[in-house]
């Protein structure tokens, strides 16, 4: 990690080093970009929306949600100051929406252009914690943890078997043993998930219970999205709850827990708003007034007051956190200043087996006890860098942690309320032992049991011709959507066709012979799952051959010649 690496070099190829047509062919950049409204209203933030200034709709781009951007005049120079950075918050074919802290004064009435800025912040964050970490921790609440994860001493348990009383009652059995050894665990706990067993309904439990024994808990996750989720369901549980990051990365549902809008409640925020309208009072006596007594006195009065408006806005955002039983962030948010002096009895990391080990080490260092959740057997994070991937970037700290210590500290969810028991056997057995089960609810359940369904292999032949369709006309049909394994992982619909294009004399599988890439492609679907192979290519990999026997054996099978003639 500190030979910066593919990823690094990425991040770095920032607009300004390119000229500004090749950046916007690139899609980093949008020019000839018109204001066409400013308004304020997202938590103090002013909303401000570019389009085209012709009109009609963007050329092809790489901007999306929670971009950090910096706004230009149209043709100025790439190292001329930006008029101002900020937030894209919703992105549209024809208009795009970027949420800024300070408006630009002037500027915004000529022709803009939009730059895409590299996330520095993030790489920072990691390096510095990578910085820390390696100069040794002394101090701090994670001084007795680090040894145990780092494998130099062994995680210990409460002696006693936890009992609680679930505020969620529809746990199963697998669910509070997990939370039990979780609210017994002393430094670590690993929370194994596999798909659909109900993980962050797990982990909601664990953050409640220990919120109930008076624990301050940090909960984090890679992805602003998860974090969100978590949020929403603690909020349900009544916990008192402050969410960290940018009002534009949050879904509007949970922006009632953003620290910016709890911030704008409290007390001081109201003392730190009269305190402004005075100094605007002030300060307009001072440009009138000609005493120099009355200037003096004034002048120093401003300076008090400042002062003043600036406490009372620290402190407000020093008693939101303060008063939080829970802070939600991302792993990399975790490291903002706010949270500088705030310690926690226990870090929760949802996702854990989808984040980098360095990104959790900016969390951690901030608790006592660690609980980590996650599915070690489906995809990783993407690492650019082959080296870095080669060099340990690609094992994840769930995944090195478990192999230390399963037996200790891993509790495995049994029990999933996704997949029909035909679906889920296949996974199960190849991945987990044989250990899952399927719920009630949903282990006899079919495509042809939905309404409106009659047949199901019609419904089938539909799926596959509708792929075929879709791929030849390159169009989205409604419901239907067309996505690679990776970019689906935590995602399930009721039915799902894995098309394996793979198809050669030598029997080349690449990248579809990794087994966690084919537990996630299986286990999003519900009712129905289906296959398009070339079995003769897959049929070399013994892995997949061992699953398409499965679906030969359990499910139905067609030749290409039976589908054509059907
Ligand atoms: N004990 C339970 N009883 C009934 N339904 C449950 C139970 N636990 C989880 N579920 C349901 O299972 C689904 C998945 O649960 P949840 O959202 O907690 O899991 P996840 O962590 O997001 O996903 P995954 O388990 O795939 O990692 C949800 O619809 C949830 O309501």
């Amino acid at each position: 990690m500190d030979t910066k690496g593919a990823e690094m070099a990425f991040a770095a190829e920032t607009t300004a080093q390119m000229k500004t047509e090749t950046a916007q062919k690139r899609g980093r950049t949008l020019l000839n970009l018109k204001c066409v409204d400013a308004t304020s209203g997202l938590l103090g933030k002013t909303l401000l929306v570019l389009e085209p200034s012709k009109g009609g709709i963007f050329p092809p781009h790489k901007f999306g949600s929670h971009d950090v951007v910096a706004l230009k005049a149209n043709r100025a120079e790439a190292s001329t100051a930006a008029l101002g950075e900020g937030v894209v918050y919703r992105v549209k074919d024809n208009a795009i929406t970027v949420a800024m802290d300070d408006v630009p004064e002037e500027g915004l009435d000529a022709p803009l252009r939009m730059e895409k800025l590299a996330n520095e912040v993030t790489y920072r964050r990691l390096k510095d914690t990578l910085t820390e970490l390696h100069k040794g921790v002394r101090k701090g609440p994670a001084t007795e943890l680090v040894p145990v994860l780092f494998g130099d001493k062994y995680p210990t348990f409460a002696k006693k078997p936890i009992t609680f009383t679930p505020f969620n009652q529809l746990l199963d059995q697998s669910q509070q043993a997990a939370v039990a050894k979780a609210l017994a665990a002393k430094d670590v706990m690993l929370l194994h998930g596999p798909p659909g067993t109900g993980k962050t309904t797990a982990v909601v439990e664990v953050i409640t219970q220990e919120v109930k024994r008076g624990s301050k808990v940090l909960a984090c996750a890679a992805s602003n999205i998860a974090v969100d989720n978590l949020v929403e369901r603690l909020v349900q549980n009544r916990v008192k709850v402050v969410r960290m990051g940018h009002p534009a990365r949050l879904l509007p549902q949970v922006l009632e827990s953003a620290l910016d809008a709890q911030v704008l409640k409290a007390d001081n925020t109201s003392i730190a708003t009269d305190v402004r309208k005075e100094i605007k009072q002030l300060s307009s006596k001072l440009l009138k007034t000609k005493d120099r007594r009355e200037k003096g006195e004034l002048t120093r009065d401003l300076k008090r007051l400042a002062k003043e408006e600036k406490k009372r806005q620290t402190q407000a955002v020093v008693d939101v956190i303060k008063d939080a039983d829970v802070i939600a962030s991302t792993l990399t948010g975790a490291l903002t200043q706010r949270l500088k002096d705030t310690s926690f009895d226990l870090v929760v990391i949802d996702e854990a087996a989808q984040a980098l080990e360095c990104a959790c080490w900016i969390a951690l260092l901030k608790g006592r006890r660690c609980v980590l959740a996650g599915d070690h057997l489906q995809l990783p994070p993407t690492v650019q860098s082959a080296e870095a991937e080669a060099k340990g970037l690609g094992i994840t700290l769930f995944e090195r942690l478990d192999a230390m210590y399963a037996a200790q500290a891993t509790s495995m969810l049994t029990m999933q309320y996704r997949m029909n028991s035909e679906i889920m056997r296949w996974s199960s057995d190849e991945l987990y032992g044989g250990k899952i089960g399927a719920h009630p609810t949903v282990a006899k359940h079919r495509l042809c049991d939905m309404d409106g369904v009659t047949a199901c292999n019609a419904t089938e032949a539909v799926l596959v011709g509708l792929l075929k369709e879709m791929r030849a006309n390159r169009k989205q049909i409604a419901a239907v959507e067309i996505s690679t394994v990776d970019g689906f992982q935590g995602r399930e619909k009721e039915a799902i066709v894995i098309s394996m294009v793979r198809s050669n004399p030598e029997g080349e599988v690449g990248f579809l012979s990794d087994e966690r890439r084919m537990n996630v492609a299986v286990t999003r679907a519900r009712r129905h799952c289906a296959v398009v192979c070339d079995s003769d290519t897959v049929g070399k990999n013994a892995f997949l051959k061992r699953m398409v026997s499965y679906f030969e054996q359990h499910g139905e099978y067609l030749s290409a010649m039976e589908y054509l003639s059907a």
